[in-house]
């Protein structure tokens, strides 16, 4: 099978253009090739399908085999690969997920594409649509119990699952322990990706995340729009600011008007291969 390698600042995905190959177990396949030692390495596995209702598809799938509704470093790295291999002329495009169709206006440079702007849709607050297993119309810095100790969240959905944490030094978390115990915690029914914030200025915040399915990665693109969500309802940030993740920049900006987040950010190839399945 044919592969391309890509990431949104470290956040690495293995690509599979499926109008071209056959992928039998998606699930099975990205915990095989996610493996940083005996496969090809990465945060997950992403197909690139034709669609009825957009102009391509995209299926994400964590690095532990679980499928996400949505992946905002990989939907920028699907319209760079399908704009660098021909499957459209357009710059402006729209891709169907999980979690809704995201309309994308892709960068191009030199004839490829080096960033892109997404519609990310809009936040989600209520806690029976993200889940999580707590009473009340928004679950905003909201008490948690962890081993002894209180911990405040507010939590979002992208599409898929976040709580946001706010820390005065994000650094010196113990992500190896702390993560795990947020995302397996009972209160949220189908785990959740768990964001740790520090507010640097109203314009900027330094973010560490632990996500479902794939451990600390180097950025998450939905958690970056869920953490500035947060930051806005906890009269923390302005509406638009800065995202610094371990891997780099994303600029979210929550659109008053319409209610919608726009994520952007760079999408680069890394290398591409075959692999013996
Ligand atoms: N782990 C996430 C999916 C990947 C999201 C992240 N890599 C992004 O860029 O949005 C989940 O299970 O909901």
């Amino acid at each position: 099978m044919k592969f391309t390698k890509m990431h949104g600042i470290g956040n690495d995905y293995i690509y599979v253009n499926c109008f071209e190959e056959t992928v039998e177990d998606p699930s099975g396949l990205a915990k095989r090739l996610s493996d940083r030692h005996t496969g090809i390495g990465s945060d997950g596995l992403v197909l690139i399908r034709p669609s009825e209702t957009a102009d391509f598809r995209m299926d994400m799938f964590n690095s532990d085999g679980s499928q996400a509704q949505m992946c905002g470093n990989a939907i920028r790295c699907v319209g760079k690969y399908v704009y660098d291999h021909g499957l459209t002329k357009e710059t402006t495009i729209t891709i169907d997920t999980l979690a809704g169709v995201k309309t994308l206006w892709l960068t191009v440079e030199n004839g490829k594409v080096t960033a892109a702007r997404v519609n990310m849709g809009k936040p989600e607050f209520a806690p029976e649509k993200i889940p999580v297993a707590a009473e009340g119309e928004k679950v905003v810095d909201y008490p948690v119990m962890l081993s002894g100790k209180e911990y405040r969240i507010t939590c979002v959905s992208m599409g898929n699952p976040h709580a946001v944490l706010f820390v005065d030094d994000v650094d010196a978390l113990n992500l190896e322990v702390l993560g795990p115990r947020f995302e397996h915690h009972p209160l949220f029914p189908e785990r959740i990706n768990t964001e740790f914030v520090k507010v640097l200025d109203r314009g900027r915040l330094r973010m560490r995340v632990w996500e479902r399915g794939a451990g600390e990665t180097m950025a998450c693109g939905t958690g970056a729009c869920a953490s500035l969500a947060a930051a806005y309802v906890n009269g923390l940030s302005d509406y638009k600011a800065e995202l610094l993740l371990n891997g780099g920049s994303l600029f979210i900006e929550w659109d008053e008007e319409s209610g919608c987040i726009f994520m952007t950010g760079p999408a680069e190839t890394v290398f591409t291969g075959e692999v013996e399945l």
